[in-house]
């Protein structure tokens, strides 16, 4: 039978455990065949990020293009969008393709280690180009500080901050709480403006984290892909994201990468 499909408008981490490479592992872990529109390069390992080069807006959006036209998408998600100018053509491309998917925006500021992934600016036209054509934003603690200036320490900021982002015109935020230190538990809090749904985990001890934002963002797009309304897909997604943190491993003399190997013994 054909897989859905599942596109990701996102760069290449030369490390394997975020970016594309995330991505696309986790669609196939989770039964989507996954589609790429490559909008960087990254030379990266557990170490950091040594720099990028972006891939021309053109080239993204035709490969956008060429995917959708004969494949077809049937969720899609962004990550890494490196520039300011990338972003606008995505946004246009979205709106000339009609944008009958669902989108998650993933909006990748800067990599764990503190290294920028976005040129400067390009923070803002993810805000204005594209919350507003998402289904759902997926902002960690520091996105959500740089985007609405809203320190988040505890459940009440958290609610504050989902309020704030839903003014930029996405229809879900997910604001998540895996950088909330000194909390027992990783809560996320995902809403619309008229629900708030607590999704609460085990935080595990482990320093190994390196590509879960991509990982839980391409698990909720499959999700997304294969019909599923947005809480039932962000609830999958939370319980698949805490499988791949139990599961992470060290590789290199960093950060390691979340895993999601183990669904080959499912
Ligand atoms: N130590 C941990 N144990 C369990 N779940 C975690 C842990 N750290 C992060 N998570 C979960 O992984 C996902 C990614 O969260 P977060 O770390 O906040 O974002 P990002 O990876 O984008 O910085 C969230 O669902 C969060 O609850
Ligand atoms: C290409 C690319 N995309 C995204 C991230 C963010 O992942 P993390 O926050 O785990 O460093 C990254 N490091 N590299």
């Amino acid at each position: 039978m054909t897989p859905r499909t599942a596109l990701t408008i996102a760069g290449s981490d030369s490390g394997g455990g975020a970016g594309i490479q995330a991505d696309l592992r986790t669609f196939f872990a989770n039964g989507v065949h996954g589609l790429v529109a490559l909008t960087a390069v990254t030379v990266q390992n557990s170490l950091g990020v040594q720099g990028f080069t972006e891939i021309p807006a053109e080239v993204v959006c035709a490969q956008i293009k060429a995917v959708a036209s004969d494949m077809g998408v049937d969720a899609a998600k962004t990550g890494m969008l490196a520039t300011a100018e990338i972003i606008r053509s995505v946004a246009k491309t979205l709106d000339e393709l009609g944008l009958d998917f669902p989108l998650v925006v993933d909006p990748v500021a800067a990599s764990m280690t503190g290294h920028a992934l976005l040129r400067e600016d390009a923070l803002e036209a993810i805000r204005t180009e594209l919350f507003p054509r998402a289904t759902l934003i997926t902002p960690n603690l520091d996105e959500v500080r740089l985007l609405t200036g809203v320190s988040v320490v505890d459940p009440a900021s958290q609610r504050t901050a989902a309020d704030a982002l839903l003014e930029f015109g996405s229809r879900w935020v997910l604001v998540k709480g895996g950088h909330m230190t000194g909390t027992e538990d990783c809560v996320d809090l995902l809403s619309d403006g008229r629900e708030y749904l607590e999704l609460t985990g085990p935080r595990y001890l482990t320093e190994n984290t390196h590509g879960g934002g991509d990982t839980l963002a391409s698990a909720i797009t499959a999700s997304l892909a294969k019909g599923t309304s947005v809480p039932d897909a962000v609830a999958a997604g939370k319980k698949f994201i805490e499988r791949c943190v139990a599961e992470s491993y060290s590789l290199g003399a960093g950060v390691g990468p979340v895993s999601p190997f183990w669904v080959l013994d499912r």
